[in-house]
């Protein structure tokens, strides 16, 4: 029998094979989107073990686990070992069949550690101990790891107040490596809904702007200052994860009110909170203009929706699902505010229903270019939609109603290091899209065009979007 991932993997046509293998599976990685930890990265972290590596925080593999029936004991459970965790998740895999999971598993163990057993409840003790005996080796360093993938760029997604000292040190040490670059995500200073909290940000947010937060200016300062500090650190791009766009009517004088209101530890009304996210959201894009970033939406997961579970495990830990749909309005609200002032910055909107896909690639049409190419982007297929479908439908509509060649390709979103061959699992379903349409004459059997597209989506799009300087192999 021949392994499962062999070299043609998803390739289901002649042309498809030529145009991933002979353009683009050698060009370089620009992981714009992420959430690979940064102090891993500057200190060049070295991992024990397969469940260190690749489970500790990647909450789909728990969502797997928890719908294929494992307690929680051997998914988040502290007083599991590691290769409890492991064996959980090593019998859970063949039940992952047809989800996206199933693929990543046996891509990243075949990219990664050269291994073609399918992984399962017998094979897991031989690929527990053939990884565990690898990842000793330097080579399975953090930075060797994304190295290895030929990574040019990586952006993690960053709190407003982080210290962003891993970024900086790594800048400071790093020679002609991947660049690390911090995104600017400010989620925490729009969370007025929760009093506390929100009370405590303030806190912090006052002591790493130095800035004395008592009214609405002043926090917006201090946001700024922030916003000034990550953009000396080589930040290009901010990015909001939101339920839905707000683009409420507000007034100077009610945002005043409503921080007093918020900080005096008083529960605000469903308006309120409209209309200060509104207001915050339309302060950061001004901001994201001023200094030519790009401004990143991630909208329409409702997240935490599981009580119990928040208690337990805390956010980001598999119990999100996508919410319902109404952001045509809001959203085309929120952009042509921006537009009639020349205020509108280069924005990229991810959206997680997937019946907003058509409404998203026709909206980002509606502004002017200003002369940057794919200025207003429709981002990549997004957590639930990260899989084949997904990844087709997004690219299918965004080539039907938009430019497929102004895209600026996929992200991996990581929550692993051994994230990085989705970027792999992509070029190869694009390629076999644009493959399987040259095999039915519906585009041109010019490889050159063809690859010169590749290019342009797989890496230099973004780079050039972004403004990225200090890249590896970058001209000066
Ligand atoms: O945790 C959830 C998912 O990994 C991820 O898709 C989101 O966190 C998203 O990237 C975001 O930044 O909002």
């Amino acid at each position: 029998m021949s392994p499962f991932i062999h070299e043609d993997f998803l390739l289901q046509s002649e042309p498809a094979r030529k145009l991933y293998h002979d353009y683009a599976s050698s060009l370089p990685i620009v992981d714009y989107h992420n959430h690979l930890a940064p102090d891993e990265i500057h200190q060049d972290k070295r991992f024990r073990n397969l469940t260190e590596i690749w489970l500790r925080g990647d909450h789909y593999k728990w969502r797997a686990m928890r719908t294929a029936g494992v307690d929680e004991h051997y998914i988040t459970g502290e007083a599991s070992s590691d290769l409890e965790k492991f064996l959980a998740w090593a019998k859970t895999v063949p039940q992952t069949l047809k989800n996206p999971l199933y693929h990543w598993t046996h891509l990243e163990l075949k990219r990664y550690f050269d291994i073609d057993l399918p992984l399962n409840e017998q094979t897991a003790g031989e690929i527990w101990e053939q990884t565990e005996a690898l990842l000793q080796k330097s080579a399975f360093s953090t930075r060797s790891l994304l190295k290895k993938m030929n990574v040019h760029v990586v952006c993690t997604t960053d709190d407003a107040v982080d210290t962003l000292e891993h970024h900086k040190a790594y800048a400071a040490e790093s020679e002609g490596e991947f660049v690390m670059y911090p995104t600017f995500r400010p989620d925490k200073a729009m969370k007025v809904e929760e009093p506390e909290s929100f009370r405590q940000y303030i806190k912090k947010l006052e002591e790493v702007s130095g800035i004395q937060i008592d009214h609405y200016t002043s926090f917006l300062e201090a946001l700024r200052r922030r916003h000034d500090y990550f953009d000396s650190l080589g930040c290009r791009a901010s990015d909001h994860g939101i339920e839905e766009p707000f683009a409420e009517e507000y007034q100077e004088s009610e945002l005043n009110r409503i921080f007093g209101s918020v900080m005096s530890g008083s529960r605000l009304s469903e308006d309120d909170i409209r209309k200060f996210k509104s207001a915050l959201m339309h302060e950061f894009a001004l901001m994201d203009h001023e200094k030519g970033w790009a401004f990143q939406m991630h909208i329409g997961a409702m997240r935490n929706n599981n009580t119990r579970a928040y208690q337990q495990v805390g956010p980001d830990s598999g119990f999100d699902s996508i919410g319902d749909s109404q952001i045509a309005k809001p959203l085309a609200l929120f952009l042509d505010r921006l537009e009639v002032n020349r205020q509108l910055p280069k924005t990229v909107i991810y959206n997680l229903n997937p019946s907003d896909n058509a409404t998203l690639a026709t909206m980002i049409g509606n502004f002017m270019g200003d002369g940057i190419p794919g200025k207003i982007q429709h981002g990549p297929a997004w957590w639930f939609h990260d899989q084949k479908e997904g990844m087709e439908d997004h690219l299918q509509t965004l080539a039907n109603m938009s430019l497929l060649s102004r895209f600026v390709g996929m992200v991996t979103d990581s929550r692993s290091i051994l994230s990085l061959p989705r970027h792999e699992y992509y070029r190869r379903v694009l390629c076999n899209m644009l493959g399987n349409d040259i095999e039915q004459g519906i585009i041109p059997s010019d490889y050159d065009m063809i690859g010169q597209l590749l290019e342009q989506i797989c890496y230099r799009n973004a780079l050039e979007y972004f403004s990225y300087v200090d890249y590896p192999g970058q001209q000066k």
